[in-house]
């Protein structure tokens, strides 16, 4: 698949099941992680794994979370925790911000766009992958687990497994540009671009 196919085909799964990606995927998704723009290269990210029986860990992590806030209903608290053992696999991406005249704001975009390398890396090798919320990310449990220190962030998780054959993905509407993106004219002003989006197959 060349690059533009990639980033124009890439979809959320709708729903993971095995087979999760292996061994070599995973290195090969992280590596492409690790090759997110970076402003003066201060690695603010890390990465966390969770696959297997670690799941249940995560689960359990979440639902001590959640059971922690003392009013939830049990079937809010067992949603939450079911949300770990959805898909084979998952990648924590971790905004870890380090001390820098690089604004936080600029360190995060870098944890997103690791994020985002994460998705396109794994639909290039064929896995199929979705940028999910942490749920309780602010807790300690939650925090805990994934080794979140004092001024880090939890930018999300992306699930990564095969797509059920069974679960239709929705068709993306094409955004139209003209709503998007605009070009500067010399005279100041700006005029939305014209031209249609490329079209999504
Ligand atoms: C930071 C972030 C967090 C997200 N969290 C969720 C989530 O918790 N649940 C969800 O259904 N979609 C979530 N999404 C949206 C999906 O990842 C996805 O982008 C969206 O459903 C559009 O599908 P598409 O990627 O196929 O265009 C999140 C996206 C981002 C960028």
């Amino acid at each position: 698949m060349d690059a533009l196919t990639c980033l124009l085909t890439r979809r959320t799964a709708t729903r993971l099941v095995e087979p999760g990606p292996t061994p070599d995927q995973i290195t090969a998704i992280l590596g492409a992680a690790t090759t997110a723009p970076d402003h003066k290269m201060l690695r603010p990210w890390r990465f966390v794994i969770v696959r297997g029986e670690a799941r249940t860990t995560l689960a359990t992590a979440i639902t001590a979370a959640a059971e922690a806030i003392g009013d939830l209903p049990e079937p809010v608290v067992r949603k939450a925790a079911g949300k770990a053992t959805r898909s084979p696999a998952l990648i924590a991406v971790i905004a870890a911000r380090v001390e820098s005249r690089v604004s936080v704001a600029e360190q995060d975009a870098s944890a997103a766009a690791a994020a985002q390398n994460i998705c396109l890396a794994a639909h290039a090798l064929g896995v199929a992958s979705a940028w999910k919320s942490v749920p309780l990310p602010d807790s300690a449990p939650v925090r805990a687990l994934f080794g979140v220190a004092a001024g880090e962030e939890l930018v999300g998780w992306v699930e990564l497994g095969t797509q059920a054959p069974n679960v239709p993905v929705p068709p993306r509407a094409a955004v139209p540009l003209g709503e998007v993106a605009a070009e500067l004219e010399v005279d100041g002003s700006l005029r939305p671009v014209a031209t249609a989006a490329p079209v999504i197959v």
